[in-house]
């Protein structure tokens, strides 16, 4: 028997109190992919990772990961929001952040076993992290909690790993650090992450979407001149250090090598 898609979209609506957001968005992504969301500020990139982890219902569709409902598989997926609630002075450990991704609602709590003890060092290590594991979470850098934030979301070893702009305080070393880390994983997770950088994009990533309220996604990982230009979806070339967003700006082509050499 076929083994089901990780993620199966098809017809999904999302709106805010009535404010349109996502509409008739089918996407199918199959097990082992490493797809990169891309689309302009406030396209719904953050909206449909929370549909596809279950935080947020569609209005009208059907979304089954692994074939099933969200919310009833929600243990086998690992989240990285962009923006984690974490107060900066509570006194809590690098580690103890990590291990808080080892809680799981079904289980009784009984406090953490060796087994979670295990996952937690295995994910700080593949982080690069766990020489950081007693230092208090408000202590670190913004790239570095950045990275623990990946380890806790790795900790209970999904088999999709859904990431909303993991690298946005990390530096270019560290960077590519952590992709060359999620490579390697993807040799048996499949990923899902929302990046715009087109370096990340054409040297790690499988597939890209579009998300721009409708979605457009063509399976391999070059970056269309649909995407550009209909959709809007900006790409970033990190050129001089320095983010360049690359819109279709040169006559009919979409900026391609110029933007690179003239930024
Ligand atoms: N909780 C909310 N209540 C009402 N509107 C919301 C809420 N969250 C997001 N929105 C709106 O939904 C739209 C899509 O937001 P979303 O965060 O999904 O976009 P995004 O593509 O991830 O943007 P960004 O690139 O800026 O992170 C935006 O117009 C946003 O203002």
């Amino acid at each position: 028997m076929k083994a089901s898609p990780a993620v199966d979209i098809r017809k999904v609506s999302f709106s805010y109190n009535g404010q349109s957001v996502l509409q008739d968005v089918d996407l199918t992504l199959e097990a082992g992919d490493f797809t990169a969301l891309i689309g302009p500020n406030g396209g719904g990139k953050t909206t449909l990772l929370k549909l596809m982890i279950g935080l947020l219902t569609p209005n009208s569709g059907d979304i089954r990961i692994l074939g099933e409902p969200p919310r009833r598989i929600a243990h086998r997926l690992g989240y990285m929001p962009q923006e984690i609630g974490i107060n900066r002075h509570f006194p809590i450990s690098v580690l103890d952040v990590v291990l808080m991704g080892r809680l799981d609602p079904a289980r009784r709590w009984g406090g953490y076993s060796s087994t979670d003890r295990a996952a937690a060092q295995k994910a700080l290590e593949a982080v690069n992290m766990w020489e950081f594991r007693r230092r208090r979470i408000g202590e670190l850098s913004g790239g570095q909690r950045q990275r623990v934030f990946i380890a806790r979301a790795l900790v209970a070893e999904p088999d999709i790993l859904f990431l909303d702009e993991p690298t946005a305080s990390v530096d270019a070393v560290h960077q590519e650090n952590l992709f060359d880390l999620l490579k390697v994983l993807n040799e048996t997770v499949t990923i899902i992450i929302v990046n715009h950088d087109l370096m990340v994009i054409s040297s790690y990533v499988k597939s890209v979407a579009c998300v721009n309220r409708r979605l457009h996604y063509h399976g391999g990982n070059e970056i269309t001149e649909d995407m550009i230009r209909m959709y809007q979806c900006p790409v970033e070339l990190i050129a001089h250090g320095i983010p360049h967003r690359v819109l279709r700006t040169h006559g009919s082509k979409p900026c391609g090598k110029r933007c690179n050499s003239s930024s």
